[in-house]
């Protein structure tokens, strides 16, 4: 796991959409796998920026996106589809039946999970997959518990997860506790992992998931097992972090070795 401790959540943003965009420079047809929440907005924002500059094109990327409310049409406001547009797809040049969201309003999510499996599948699999992490360390929509080979699948939210994203829902309107999320298997077979967290309220998150045992009970710790993953976090997610001068450290070594190399 490469630990990238920055000094705020703008320097995150930034940092992971330098990542996102060597990645189109290097492979534009790339399979991009996306996540929602309030973190990776910024990041977003760098994209459609860059994407303005002619920095980058999106016409050949696919996307895949981790997880999806279930129960929501992707014209619901709170859907993931919904915010997906909102924050990224209208603002890009990206081919919107390119873009993939598990289908929160399918007849048949059993169905729907594996044929989610396949689009996957036949588009090569994901280059690049962005996370953020919940407070109980969940990723996509992946609880404490989740099976760490799991799929694509119809998960259950839990209080904490539910009582988190209340503050988007109206008082009194409809909020799922049910979702379809991309498994921690489906994850880690992503070619590379990109995880952003910021604040001190994901530092007890950060903590299991870098210093703690592999667990189901953190479901992000699945990620120690990733050949390629990269957590980029700000120095309040960083703050109870035993290591923290060591991964400091070995950063900036990496970065010595890579500009020896002119990389
Ligand atoms: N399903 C999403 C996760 O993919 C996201 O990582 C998490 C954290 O969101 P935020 O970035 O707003 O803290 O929220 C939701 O539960």
């Amino acid at each position: 796991m490469q630990i990238v401790i920055l000094k705020d959540s703008a320097s995150v943003a930034e940092y992971g959409a330098n990542i996102f965009i060597k990645q189109l420079q290097k492979k534009a047809d790339s399979v991009l796998g996306l996540a929602t929440g309030s973190t990776p907005v910024s990041l977003y924002q760098g994209l459609i920026a860059a994407n303005k500059a002619k920095q980058i094109s999106f016409a050949g990327v696919k996307t895949f996106n981790l997880d999806e409310y279930l129960g929501l049409e992707g014209t619901h406001p709170q859907s993931y589809r919904y915010f997906m547009n909102e924050q990224l797809f209208d603002h890009i040049d990206i081919d919107k039946s390119r873009t993939f969201v598990p289908p929160g309003d399918a007849e048949n999510p059993i169905e729907a999970c594996q044929g989610y499996e396949e689009q996957i599948k036949a588009a090569g699999g994901i280059d690049i997959q962005l996370l953020g992490i919940g407070r109980n360390g969940h990723i996509g929509f992946n609880e404490p518990s989740s099976g760490l080979m799991s799929r694509t699948r119809v998960k259950t939210l839990t209080k904490a997860t539910i009582d988190d994203n209340a503050r988007f829902f109206k008082v009194g309107e409809y909020q799922p506790h049910l979702s379809i999320t991309m498994g921690i298997g489906t994850i880690l077979d992503a070619k590379k992992v990109v995880l952003l967290a910021t604040g001190e309220n994901k530092a007890d998150a950060i903590k299991a998931t870098v210093e703690g045992a592999l667990t189901a009970a953190c479901p992000a710790s699945a990620l120690q097992l990733h050949q390629d993953a990269v957590l980029v976090i700000d120095e309040a997610a960083a703050s109870k972090l035993t290591d923290c001068d060591f991964y400091k450290h070995i950063e900036a070594e990496n970065q010595k070795l890579l500009a020896k190399l002119g990389l």
